[in-house]
């Protein structure tokens, strides 16, 4: 018998615009119909630039950053691991560079998971998963830090957020120590007028101040003179800027204690090369989220995972 072709009793659900990925010259471009967007590089998987939908651009990237791998990015969202800072000599990453090696090494891109597949309402987020592990290290970095290890990073666009999380494993059979941190560089209107909530009560150490440990005392810290402060805030509050009197971004965290506060001011800036133009130290700042005050240890086998999500409120 002939069959007739008949409409489907299943209703089609009308197609939703759907967030949009492209990888092109090494780097990652994610959309969401929103228009809400960002831009990571698999060198260091570093987040270049991060627009909310109102085309206003959320990270700060200086114009004489080196894109070409040369070394590591100036603004956006460099990743620091294993270790922060200049590496202490006595300590097993006393070898490494300054920050580590994630924001110097070619991540590979693992692909996108886009919140519409898992729920046919929500087309409001994608997430971006970037892998490194000790494999892909050059030789003389492996050397340096000889531990067997896999990080997936991953960077989720949502409208108006963007939440950035590192995944570590040990994949060796001995144990290691890692610091981690997101480095975010963050654009602001003007600096002196832009204020830092959240922190009251967290103890710091003052780099400026030649490595002083102080408690904060301010429920809304303004950025006056050249800021470097390590905040160890272990019950792990927002943290809010604020432009004007009125909050421009919050961030929250999960498993990171830490937040480090850098502003380098003029003359800081003015001495390093990459960092253009010269009077961006008024346009910046950084809010670094990570677990760095001390180190995380990782036995053989075991995972950690940390994160942080940003909110764009102006
Ligand atoms: O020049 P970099 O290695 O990228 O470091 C830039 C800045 O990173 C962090 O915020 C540190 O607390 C600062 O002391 C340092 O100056």
């Amino acid at each position: 018998m002939e069959r007739k072709n008949r409409p489907s009793s299943i209703a089609m659900s009308p197609s939703l615009p759907q967030p949009t990925v492209s990888l092109e010259d090494n780097i990652v471009t994610a959309r969401l119909p929103s228009g809400d967007s960002c831009q990571v590089y698999l060198y260091g998987a570093t987040v270049t630039s991060w627009k909310t939908s109102d085309n206003t651009e959320r990270l700060f990237l200086s114009s004489a950053a080196a894109l070409d791998g040369s070394k590591p990015i100036r603004g956006g969202i460099p990743l620091v691991f294993p270790v922060f800072g200049p590496p202490p000599k006595d300590h097993a990453t006393g070898q490494l560079p300054q920050h580590g090696f994630a924001r110097n090494s070619v991540w590979e891109f693992l692909g996108k998971n886009s919140s519409e597949s898992m729920n046919a309402k929500a087309d409001d987020t994608v997430k971006l998963d970037f892998g490194l592990s000790s494999a892909m290290l050059s030789e003389d970095m492996r050397k340096k830090w000889p531990y067997e290890f896999g990080l997936v990073y991953s960077v989720t666009l949502g409208k108006g957020k963007l939440e950035v999380q590192l995944h570590v494993q040990n994949k060796g059979d001995k144990a290691f120590d890692f610091q981690c941190l997101f480095h975010s560089y963050f654009t602001v209107k003007d600096i002196s007028k832009t204020t830092v909530s959240g922190l009251e009560g967290a103890s710091y150490v003052d780099k400026v101040r030649k490595v002083q440990t102080f408690t904060e005392e301010s429920s809304d810290i303004p950025i006056t003179s050249e800021t470097d402060r390590v905040y160890s805030t272990p019950s792990i509050p927002p943290i809010t800027v604020k432009e004007g009197g009125k909050d421009s971004l919050t961030c929250t965290r999960d498993a990171l204690p830490d937040c480090t506060v850098w502003n380098g001011w003029e003359d800081k800036i003015a001495s390093m090369g990459d960092f253009e133009p010269k009077d961006a130290w008024k346009r910046y700042l950084c809010i670094e989220p990570g677990a760095v005050s001390s180190w995380t240890k990782l036995e053989a086998g075991d995972a950690w995972e940390g994160s942080a999500a940003f909110e764009a409120k102006l």
